[in-house]
């Protein structure tokens, strides 16, 4: 997992208090053909985070939870309608043309490249606009030609590349100015296992390297195992969790495995630990289902001091199931009377 450079001493570079965004949507009445009503689309809700140089934080939530409303206030596009944003000591919406020269933007199902140009060409425009200086830009670019293997298309134009191929175009052209905050949106949606794999040790290497801050939103697991250090879970516009991996797995409870392997095959091992069962017998293997929030001493213990144990392993929930549990039950109960939103 990247993200080794954030630490609790690093400068915080995002703050969001309290930031809101209210949509106004008109909808057609049902039976009526002319009249239309005002519905506000509580997009975001009192969302507060903070995130510290150098983190790789992974931002999820179902579809319509108001991910994207909360990138596109931290990037400036949209005017947060209450509360407080801070980006790297700017406000986003107010300071836009300052905070671009700072951060990074990616969104997998758009591409900011110049269609009809090469990809080379495309990189040049980006040096022009982010008036990046000739030794950093050659410098970057071949790092980066390098990294992503972008040699063989650099002079395809943009319309021409696949899509594996234009999100690396995308990733370079985010990066060539050395941002120090850089937002995905979706990185790898979409994406062949190669391109996938291309994309994330890209940007591991470079939160190593240069303590790049990156926040992601994604669908995708992997990205989320392999890259983020910490989630933050939005869903209905309110954050519901705030921390590493290993805490929402615990919080969210489900079950854990231990794998035993034993001098010979058994028929299914009978155990008193509560909570704990067989779930498969593969020759002298044994898997044992257990609750994830419990310690797997007891039942290690009980094993090992009634049946010929060679050999065992705990394996944790997958983080599908950890995810598709917070999205159907929510991580936390909601207080009993939620204030109205607004
Ligand atoms: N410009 C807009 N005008 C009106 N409503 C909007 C606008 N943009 C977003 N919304 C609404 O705000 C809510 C949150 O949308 P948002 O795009 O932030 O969700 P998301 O978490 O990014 O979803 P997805 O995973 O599907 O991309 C949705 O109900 C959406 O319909």
């Amino acid at each position: 997992m990247a993200g080794a450079s954030a630490g609790p001493g690093s400068e915080i570079v995002i703050e969001a208090e309290r930031v809101r965004k209210t949509f106004v949507q008109r909808r057609r009445i049902a039976g009526q053909r002319l009249r239309r009503e005002r519905i506000d689309v509580h997009a975001v809700r009192d969302v507060s985070f903070t995130v510290r140089a150098g983190e790789i934080i992974g931002y999820l939530g179902p579809n319509g939870a108001g991910k994207s409303t909360t990138i596109k206030m931290l990037i400036g596009v949209l005017t947060p309608s209450a509360g407080r944003l801070r980006v790297a000591g700017l406000d986003p919406a107010h300071q836009r043309i300052a905070l671009a020269r700072r951060i990074g933007v990616v969104f997998g199902q758009r591409s900011t490249l110049w269609w009809d140009l090469p990809l080379r060409d495309s990189f040049e425009l980006v040096r022009h606009l982010y008036r990046v200086p000739p030794g950093q830009f050659r410098a970057n670019l071949a790092r980066f030609v390098e990294m992503l293997d972008l040699g063989p298309f650099l002079d395809t134009p943009v319309r021409q590349l696949s899509l594996g191929q234009r999100m690396r175009g995308d990733l370079t052209a985010a990066f060539l100015h050395d941002p120090s905050i850089v937002y995905l949106d979706e990185p790898t949606i979409g994406l062949d296992v190669v391109s996938k794999a291309a994309v994330r040790a890209f940007l591991a290497e470079k939160n190593r390297e240069q303590a790049t801050t990156i926040m992601l939103t994604t669908h995708d697991t992997a990205d989320i195992e392999q890259l983020c250090q910490r989630v933050l879970v939005i869903d209905h516009g309110r954050l519901g969790f705030d921390g590493d991996l290993a805490t929402l797995r615990e919080r969210l409870g489900g079950e854990r495995t231990l794998v035993v392997d034993l001098a010979a095959p058994m028929p299914p091992l009978t155990v008193a630990t509560p909570g704990a069962h067989v779930i498969r017998v593969d020759g002298p293997r044994q898997w044992l289902a257990f609750p994830a929030r419990a310690s797997a001493a007891p039942l290690v213990a009980e094993i090992a001091a009634r049946y010929p144990l060679v050999d065992l392993a705990i394996r944790e929930p997958p983080i599908e199931d950890v995810i598709t549990r917070l999205y159907t039950t929510g991580p936390e109960p909601r207080p009993a009377a939620e204030p109205a939103a607004n």
